[in-house]
């Protein structure tokens, strides 16, 4: 027997054919092999890795993946806070108040409590801290700056304390020779490069350069954990190597325990690559790919950040009417650039141009507005009236105001969405009608965008029904359509951790599809 060669997994024959997907196990046949499968599924990851010269590593689909099929989940590799925050307790890394922190016995690290206090996660900076004297925190207001090299320094003890880990981390994109060209550089090489060596008297151990090549890492492959507030960082392996694109196929989910669980978001072909968004799908594309250029060093080429238009939903546009003098005549055309956004925009209609600085005016101000006019439903009513001539209805800022209307409207316990006019309850059903449309469009990995719209607008459906059948009417299209919603925000909630909100969003879907199906079967039996 050579390497080539194993005994088949199932009769033991030795057998020169793969799984083809792992290359893990040995058939001596198709018949074994599909034997097997059921069991052997399991363990098979249904991807491969691959690279090219652009992206580097990046995951492709080994097989055919349906809607809500698991393709990873994975422990990290090390979790630690976000560079920028207050302090917070690093055993837990839930946020810490200055009267109720304690300091730790051995090493004065601000924590919750005593079991926080002997936590694994503190450990490793515990014993450094300790040895250099300890530490004394004394501002929790604002962002303390000594906790931005906590991830960092914990990556660097990995190679003692977990050499497994460290080969893996290891591998993982730096980017350090780009980074070195960016203002960013300088700072980090200040707060973090030179900082961690000389404060924990570790000269001898770690090389300003090290660190800084660490420190890339957790900018590139950090995931940010929302299980904590202020969310936490997390760092994986095999997770690390999912490509980005604006408009992904993959979702992520966290469990309680901190697990990342990457699952298909659409039916996905075998041989297709398998992306996850690492910007805001819901930003429009000149903020997402600043975003991605700043934090993540590329310029995202993929389809939609490829068309202006994004797929024709104008996600980004500005109307031409915003720049309109009372004496032009209306023209009904868009604004947008042809080459890069932060060049001159073109109407598409007249031969309206306008420079960046001029777009960027209005987008701050109406930025500006959006943040203010959130807070209630009038308010928010009123920013899409004053901004139905700047913005056209699907740009990224009325889709902001609109998701907040949708659930503002009613919100809170049923009582409240009772106690609301008709009419508002209809714009709450459109707003998530329409919101649904741009989501499955231009996010359709976005699964909690889309679990809690579904949610919404089964609560809206069925109170619309409760209100017909209070009239008189037969509602029970509404009540069916509510009934598809409940069901669908299940779908995409269900792998939200029961900690979260829309993990109890999930569980409350899943209690109202029954009760609605309970309803219908009951009509049933009646009518018999
Ligand atoms: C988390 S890492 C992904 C794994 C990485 N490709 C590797 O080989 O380690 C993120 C880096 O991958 C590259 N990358 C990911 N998606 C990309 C995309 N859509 N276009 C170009 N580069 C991409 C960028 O260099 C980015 O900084």
């Amino acid at each position: 027997m050579n390497l080539r060669e194993a005994p088949c997994g199932v009769c033991g024959v030795i057998s020169d054919k793969k799984c083809a997907s792992c290359h893990g196990i040995f058939y001596c046949g198709v018949k074994h092999q599909k034997e097997d499968w059921k069991n052997h599924k399991k363990s098979c990851p249904p991807y491969i890795v691959e690279c090219d010269e652009n992206v580097g590593r990046f995951l492709v689909a080994s097989r055919n993946l349906k809607f809500g099929d698991v393709i990873l989940k994975e422990q990290p590799l090390i979790i630690g806070p976000s560079q920028v925050t207050a302090p917070v307790c690093l055993g837990c890394l839930q946020e810490i108040q200055q009267e109720s922190a304690k300091k730790c016995s051995r090493c004065g690290w601000p924590m919750c409590s005593d079991d926080c206090e002997k936590s694994t996660n503190h450990s490793a900076e515990c014993k450094l801290t300790e040895a250099r004297g300890g530490i004394t925190i004394e501002h929790f207001i604002a962002p303390h700056p000594i906790y931005q090299c906590i991830l960092t320094l914990r990556c660097l003890l990995l190679k003692d304390t977990s050499p497994e880990k460290w080969e893996k981390l290891s591998q993982l994109e730096s980017h350090t020779e780009l980074r070195k060209k960016t203002p960013q550089w300088f700072s980090d090489c200040e707060s973090v490069g030179k900082f961690i060596p000389k404060f924990f008297h570790c000269e001898n151990v770690w090389t300003e350069e090290e660190v800084m090549r660490i420190l890339g890492i957790v900018y590139i492959n950090g995931h940010e954990v929302p299980l904590t507030e202020p969310p936490y960082v997390a760092i994986y392996s095999t997770a690390s190597l999912f490509e980005h694109s604006c408009c992904a196929n993959v979702a992520k989910s966290f469990t309680d325990r901190g697990e990342v669980v990457f699952w298909a978001a659409q039916d996905v072909k075998k041989g297709q690559r398998l992306s996850i968004c690492y910007s805001d799908a819901l930003w429009g594309s000149q903020a997402r790919q600043e975003h991605l250029k700043q934090t993540k060093m590329f310029k995202c080429a993929c389809e939609r950040c490829q068309d202006f238009t994004e797929f024709a939903t104008n996600f980004s546009a500005i109307k031409c009417e915003a720049f309109r003098k009372i004496t032009d005549p209306a023209c009904g055309g868009l604004l947008l650039p042809d080459d890069d956004w932060t060049n001159t925009w073109k109407c598409r209609e007249c031969p309206r141009n306008v420079v960046w600085e001029d777009i960027q005016k209005i987008l701050e101000k109406a930025g500006g507005d959006l943040i203010k006019m959130k807070e209630s439903v009038e308010e928010a009513k009123k920013f899409i009236s004053c901004y139905s001539n700047v913005i056209p209805e699907n740009h990224s800022m009325m889709c902001d105001i609109k998701c907040v209307l949708g659930q503002k409207i009613g919100e809170g316990d049923p009582e409240q969405l009772r106690k609301i006019p008709d009419d508002l309850l209809e714009m709450k059903a459109h707003l998530c009608n329409e919101m649904l449309t741009l989501l499955r469009i231009l996010a359709p990995a976005e699964n909690r965008s889309h679990g809690c719209m579904h949610f919404e607008l089964h609560a809206a459906l069925a109170e619309m029904a409760r209100r017909g059948v209070q009239r008189g009417q037969d509602c029970t299209d509404l009540l069916e359509k509510s009934l598809i919603h409940a069901e669908e925000a299940t779908k995409w909630l269900e792998k939200e951790p029961t900690i979260l909100v829309e993990g109890k969003i999930c569980a409350q879907a899943k209690v109202n599809a029954d009760s609605l199906k309970m309803a219908f079967r009951m009509r049933d039996l009646s009518s018999v």
